[in-house]
């Protein structure tokens, strides 16, 4: 290997990244479900992929480029390895943040082999001359190698190998509509149902060998706001309680005491959610309040508390997004025990009867 091979070779590494280490992190990896069969829930997505999918494989083709648009924790990447596997083509993961230079792509494109699924994680969160780059890469299977720098500059055409990209997203409406229209599915997440969480449950459950009631399942599933990730880590911490305080077994008692040890309340909310709903009620009467303000109060990122905490806090009728700010709903009120002021009155709200 040369040295410049073995810097790309750094430089992919760096970028395509390992899966980090810990038990959970294994555990996670071992959990998730290896074909469309195995994937729980999202009917509308995985019936349009296996269309996708069985159609390309017949052709004996390259799949179409896929976007995944969804809130964090809902299957992307176990799709994306799933859309591999499916296709029998090894996979890329990388992710918008880690591509900060239209190098860095050229780097990772020019090594992909025939087939390959590249898995572009957070795929809003690219450069923009990565980006504009990719508009070529996706729709002709080329880039523009520059060689050099100011006037000097040359551009050198890079034929790649046929590829597809699986780009993953919080919402498709974060893309630039050309980079958007270049794939040729978009598959939007919803967050699952109780009764599919439930499945997740007892499918990692049996996969962890830990026995679980129907209700304690139903414990973990009704917190776990939606999110298979959030089933399996709450899952985690419950067997984690149930085999040191109990007999291993998860029950619907054993479930509700570990999950107050957790902090995470019987509607599913955990510290980040109470925070931003906690801000909102004490330190701003309610709302309206901007994002902005509300993410310095809690010492968080707006991204995060617009992308992780709020999705669900809207979905369950807590806070509305209005064009003037967020807004407590009147079920916020109610789950923190606290009164509304009165218009115009106090900000801040009385406390509850309960
Ligand atoms: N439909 C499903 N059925 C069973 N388990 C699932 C399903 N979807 C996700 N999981 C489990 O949830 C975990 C999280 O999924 P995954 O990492 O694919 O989410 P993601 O949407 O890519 O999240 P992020 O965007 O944050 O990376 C996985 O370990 C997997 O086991």
């Amino acid at each position: 290997m040369t040295r410049d091979e073995a810097e790309t070779a750094a430089l992919i590494e760096r970028l395509v990244g390992s899966v980090a280490d810990g038990e959970d992190q294994a555990v996670e990896a071992a959990l998730r479900p290896k074909d469309l069969n195995e994937f729980i829930g999202q009917e509308k997505v995985r019936e349009q992929l296996d269309l996708v999918l069985r159609a390309a494989r017949a052709r004996g083709a390259t799949a179409d480029h896929v976007l995944l648009s969804g809130a964090p924790g809902l299957g992307k990447t176990t799709l994306s390895m799933i859309i591999a596997a499916e296709m029998e083509a090894p996979l890329r993961i990388t992710s918008g943040p880690a591509i900060q230079h239209a190098g860095d792509l050229t780097a990772i494109l020019s090594s992909l082999q025939e087939g390959e699924v590249l898995f572009l994680d957070e795929i809003h969160r690219m450069s923009r001359p990565a980006e504009e780059m990719l508009y070529m890469a996706m729709e002709d299977f080329r880039v523009d190698v520059i060689v050099g720098k100011g006037p000097g500059a040359t551009a050198i055409p890079l034929e790649l190998p046929p590829f597809t990209l699986v780009g993953a997203t919080v919402r498709a409406g974060l893309l630039p509509p050309p980079l958007r229209d270049r794939f040729g599915f978009t598959g939007h997440m919803e967050f699952y149902e109780p009764a599919e969480l439930e499945r997740v449950v007892h499918r990692s459950a049996r996969l962890l060998e830990v026995e679980t009631t129907s209700e304690g399942a139903a414990e973990v599933a009704g917190r776990s706001r939606g999110t298979p990730r959030i089933a399996n880590r709450l899952l985690r911490r419950v067997r984690d309680y149930a085999q040191v305080k109990a007999d291993g077994r998860i029950t619907r008692e054993i479930a509700e005491a570990a999950l107050a040890v957790y902090e995470v309340d019987a509607r599913g909310l955990d510290r980040l959610d109470r925070a931003v709903l906690g801000a909102l009620l004490k330190l701003f009467g309610g709302g309206p309040v901007g994002l902005s303000t509300l993410a310095v109060a809690v010492g968080e990122e707006r991204e995060t508390v617009a992308e992780v905490a709020e999705p669900f806090l809207v979905r369950e009728g807590l806070l509305a997004r209005t064009p003037r700010g967020r807004v407590a709903m009147p079920a916020a009120w109610e789950h923190f025990g606290l009164v509304p002021p009165r218009q115009g009155g106090p900000a801040g709200g009385r406390e509850g009867p309960h």
